[in-house]
Formats: structure tokens, C-alpha cells, sequence
């Protein structure tokens, strides 16, 4: 996408100003960033780097120090909004389904969204896509790691969030998998939305990104910046 095109689109993500420490310890310090609605934008950045916290910050499971963020043009108070419109898929953050099978989550699903009940038969059709079907009854915590992304993907694509955020989206799955994902991730920016990705690994995901950043130093800057990209992984 050139950069006009970019100009014009309305932002879905800006983030001003957003500092986060632990203690004595800055993770972030002053970032902007911005992301157009219709985008797929990659954030990179070593281990330890700030990339989780950032994102956990973007979508408010992290209170932060100073700053203003806003998605869609919402500010993060708007709590049922940045709800509703947003997901993340994390390694992390997937403990509260546990104790569900995928069936059960995806029902649950359809009723705090509202989605129509014909939904169901589409997740079957993505189900076997990503060959999971034959694991939608048995419990999440019983479930491989790479099937329980697959888990969390096929959520996303129910609720088809304006904003969905990937931390380490490739890690634990299958080529098939990664190549869908890749196409899923087209096709929403074709829909109009936007997703952002993280990856410690350069070059995952940046071939269909239109941008790429790195978060170093505490801050995020394009990935093409001369003095920065020479620190590159
Ligand atoms: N709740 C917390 N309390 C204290 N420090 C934290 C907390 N969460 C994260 N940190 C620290 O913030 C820093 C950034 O961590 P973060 O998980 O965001 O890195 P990352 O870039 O996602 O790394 P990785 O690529 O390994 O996943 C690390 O030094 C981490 O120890």
C-alpha cells in the first residue's frame, strides 16, 4: 500500500506518549505509533524487548503510567467498545477457556457477540480447514499448544475483531497453519480490518505486512531505519 493510501485511511490504533515501567524498570518510554484501519502491521523486537507489554497496554489488560491510546478513535475507557471491536490471540492469555472444550468456547462466543447461530456451521468448515475438527469436544487443557492457537484463531475469526493483535501468532504451528493464517490475515485487511503481529524472529509475517517496526530501546521505530536496522536479528 503507498503511503498515501495510508494517509487517507482513518486510524484504527494511536498511541501517544505511552510510558510503562515495573518498579524501577522502563519497558516503554514515550512511544507513538499509529496503524490505519485495512492494515497488517508487524512489531519485531529481541526477547525481553517490551513487545507483549506494548500490546498488553494497547488493549488495556495493562494499566499504563502516562500517555493516551486510542483504537478506532476510542479512547481505551471506552471499555465495551475496545471489547467488543478488539482480541488477542497469546500463549498467555489463554487460561480462562481451559476448562472448556472449543465447542463449548465458540458457543459462548455466539452469544456474548450476538453472532447468528449460523455461524456454527461455518466454524465447522474452518475447523476442518485448520484439521482440528476432531478435537472441538475435548477440553482446551487437554489440547497440544499449536492446537490451542488454533483454537484462539478460529474465535477470531468469529468475532472478525476491527483490531486483532497476534503475539508470536507462527510459534507452535504447522506450516498448513502458518500459510492460512497468512491468507486469513489478507482477507481481513481486505474486510477492511486491521491486525498487528509480533515476532522476536525478522522476517515472519513481513511479507504480507505493509509495515514493519521494531521495538528497541524502549521504542518503537519503522524496522527500515538505517541506525536501527542494523541491530537487527
Ligand atoms: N508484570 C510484570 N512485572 C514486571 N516486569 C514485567 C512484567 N511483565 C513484563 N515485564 C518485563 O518487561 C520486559 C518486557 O517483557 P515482554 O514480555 O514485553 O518482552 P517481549 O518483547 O514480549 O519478549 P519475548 O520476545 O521474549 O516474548 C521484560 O524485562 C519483562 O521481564
Amino acid at each position: 500500500m503507498s503511503t498515501t493510501a495510508q494517509a487517507v485511511q482513518p486510524l484504527l490504533v494511536s498511541v501517544q506518549r505511552l510510558s510503562k515501567s515495573y518498579g524501577k524498570k522502563l519497558v516503554l518510554d514515550a512511544i507513538d505509533f499509529e496503524m490505519p484501519q485495512a492494515s497488517i502491521y508487524v512489531l519485531t523486537g529481541a526477547n525481553g524487548a517490551g513487545k507483549s507489554v506494548f500490546l498488553q497496554c494497547l488493549l488495556h489488560y495493562e494499566t499504563i503510567d502516562s500517555g493516551r491510546i486510542e483504537i478506532d478513535g476510542r479512547p481505551l475507557s471506552d471499555r465495551l467498545y475496545l471489547r467488543r471491536n478488539t482480541s488477542l490471540i497469546s500463549s498467555d492469555q489463554q487460561q480462562f477457556i481451559d476448562l472448556l472444550t472449543p465447542g463449548e468456547y465458540f458457543a459462548f462466543i455466539t452469544d456474548i457477540y450476538n453472532i447468528p447461530s449460523s455461524a456454527t456451521q461455518r466454524i465447522r468448515d474452518w475447523a476442518e480447514d485448520l484439521n482440528v475438527s476432531k478435537e472441538l469436544d475435548t477440553l482446551i487443557a487437554n489440547l497440544s499448544f499449536g492446537t490451542k492457537k488454533k483454537i484462539q484463531v478460529l474465535a477470531s475469526m468469529l468475532i472478525a475483531p476491527k483490531l486483532l493483535v497476534c503475539d508470536e501468532i507462527y510459534e507452535g504451528l504447522d506450516t498448513d497453519a502458518v500459510a492460512y493464517m497468512q491468507r486469513l490475515f489478507l482477507q481481513r485487511k481486505e474486510q477492511g480490518l486491521g491486525t498487528l503481529l509480533t515476532t522476536h524472529i525478522a522476517g515472519y509475517g513481513q511479507d504480507i505486512a505493509e509495515r514493519t517496526f521494531r521495538l528497541a530501546n524502549h521504542q518503537i521505530h519503522p524496522a527500515d531505519e538505517p541506525e536501527l536496522s542494523r541491530g537487527c536479528l
